[in-house]
């Protein structure tokens, strides 16, 4: 157990004043460490992804793997580690079911756990991580409701364990560039923001249960990957799914948490005929999957309001035929940059009523080159080849390196909790079209005193 209990977890366990327990505990301390000893749970797509950074860095040892799935997410990552780690050393696969990764947090070799299983057992397994005295650092999706976000919120405040949110765009090069536009005020006091998932995952949410993409228009048990589980969302739910990759960015650029909190959204949905069409051009008006209706609207739009006086529009839009785009868009007083035109207004900079290109960071001059952020700076070699351009080598050091040096990390638990809330707050207001939903505060009034951590230097 690497977790000393701080001050204000102390006094709560031994009872000296209950009303503690409505004190965000800010004080979590990690011990430092050398070598951080990982378990991951969940190694299919993307816990690959996460086991291969792992392997890569001499400051981790894989301990343990867990996944029901003998069939091709265990045989691939043992393949992966035993390229890594040569056939002498070894790492234990937990297979038995669904529960069996409270098997593995029975270890008392391991400090620290990576989630990336489907999005209904994340906070079951980050809970029982914490209780264990195991830190989670938990992959991104939304909340099946409000209560799934205080569990995580309450656990880590009650057993001072840490948890880490795992949302990669946040450090996406022109993301993190922009951040440091905000942060110089070179857009002046922001006033908008915009972002969002717009990926076509039509052929990640049906396949032929032979390959993770496309290849027919099965999904459930028929299917596999995502197919076998995120589908079924899209039957049962109207709302967004998946708002952290937009949410999480500029969460940062106006310190949501730290200074500044979400109130309020409202969130509307078009009709659902995207998953419907791609079935029948695929698979024919005959195929079974034809009858099936989809609750998930094409389009779910949420406006969110904060405290500070921004507004955020998050979109999900991923039933149909579409360019990936997050679709953001960061603008202030004195300018704007949109993401998806590669464009950018200053005023004073730019030529009256004319977009410039933000450009490139390797492009001399440009404005992604002059305020390129430290840490891609530092570590651009470090994070080449990794995946989504690089920045999910930054989300694994960010973890690594935070557990290392003993320090909070840059994406908390109350960030987490946040970003999950929105799901199954949009579904709310979706259902009551378009009613404004209140957005809890999961620091319970810490927010005004919390500062800002994310990214300050080119440390980590
Ligand atoms: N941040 C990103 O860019 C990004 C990209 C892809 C996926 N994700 C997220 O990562 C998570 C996993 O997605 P994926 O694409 O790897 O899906 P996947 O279906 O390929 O992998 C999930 C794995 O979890 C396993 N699993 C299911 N129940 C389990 C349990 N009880 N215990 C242990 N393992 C269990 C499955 O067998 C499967 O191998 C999701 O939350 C997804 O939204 C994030």
């Amino acid at each position: 157990m690497i977790y000393r209990r701080t001050f204000l977890q102390q006094t709560i366990t031994t009872g000296i004043g209950l009303s503690l327990l409505n004190t965000p505990a800010k004080l979590f301390a990690q011990v430092k460490k050398a070598k951080v000893r990982v378990g991951l749970i969940g190694v299919g797509a993307r816990g690959q992804n996460h086991l291969s950074l792992c392997l890569r860095r001499e400051d981790v040892d894989v301990i343990a793997i867990c996944d029901p799935d003998t069939k091709w997410a265990i045989p691939k990552s043992m393949q992966l580690i035993s390229k890594a780690y040569g056939a002498n050393r070894k790492v234990t696969a937990y297979t038995n079911g669904n529960e069996d990764f409270l098997n593995m947090l029975k270890r008392d070799d391991i400090d620290a756990v990576i989630i990336a299983t489907p999005w209904e057992w994340h906070t079951k397994q980050a809970v029982a991580a914490m209780k264990a005295g195991k830190t989670p650092a938990v992959e991104v999706c939304g909340a099946s409701d409000i209560q799934e976000c205080w569990e995580l919120v309450n656990t880590s405040e009650s057993t001072g364990v840490p948890v880490f949110g795992m949302e990669n765009v946040c450090y996406r090069r022109d993301v993190m560039a922009v951040l440091n536009m905000v942060r110089q005020g070179l857009f002046g006091e922001l006033t908008h923001m915009q972002g969002g998932y717009q990926h076509d995952l039509r052929g990640v949410k049906f396949n032929n249960g032979q390959q993770v993409y496309g290849g027919g228009v099965e999904f459930g048990e028929k299917a596999m990957s995502e197919a076998k589980w995120r589908t079924n969302h899209s039957v049962h739910r109207n709302g967004d799914l998946y708002p952290t990759h937009g949410l999480g960015p500029v969460n940062n650029m106006i310190n949501i948490n730290r200074g500044n909190r979400l109130i309020s959204l409202s969130a509307v949905a078009t009709k659902s005929r995207g998953l419907h069409k791609y079935i029948v051009d695929k698979g024919g008006q005959d195929h079974p999957n034809a009858k099936v209706e989809f609750k998930l609207g094409d389009i779910v739009s949420t406006l969110i309001r904060t405290n500070n006086g921004e507004t955020i529009l998050l979109s999900h839009d991923t039933n149909s035929p579409r360019p990936y785009s997050l679709n953001f868009r960061v603008q202030g007083t004195n300018g704007l940059w949109m993401d998806d035109l590669d464009s950018i207004y200053v005023e004073g900079k730019s030529s009256y009523d004319q977009w410039e290109k933000a450009g490139k960071p390797d492009e001399a001059g440009s404005y992604m080159n002059r305020y390129d952020h430290p840490l891609w700076k530092r570590y651009a070699n470090d994070a080449s080849g990794a995946g989504h351009g690089g920045m999910d080598w930054f989300v694994i050091n960010s973890f690594i390196e935070s557990i290392k040096r003993g320090a909070p990390y840059a994406l908390d638990v109350y960030d987490l909790a946040t970003w999950y809330a929105i799901t199954p707050l949009s579904e709310q207001s979706v259902a009551e079209g378009g009613g404004v939903q209140y957005i809890p505060d999961f620091t319970r009034g810490a927010w005004i005193n919390r500062k800002p951590v994310f990214a300050l230097n080119d440390e980590w």
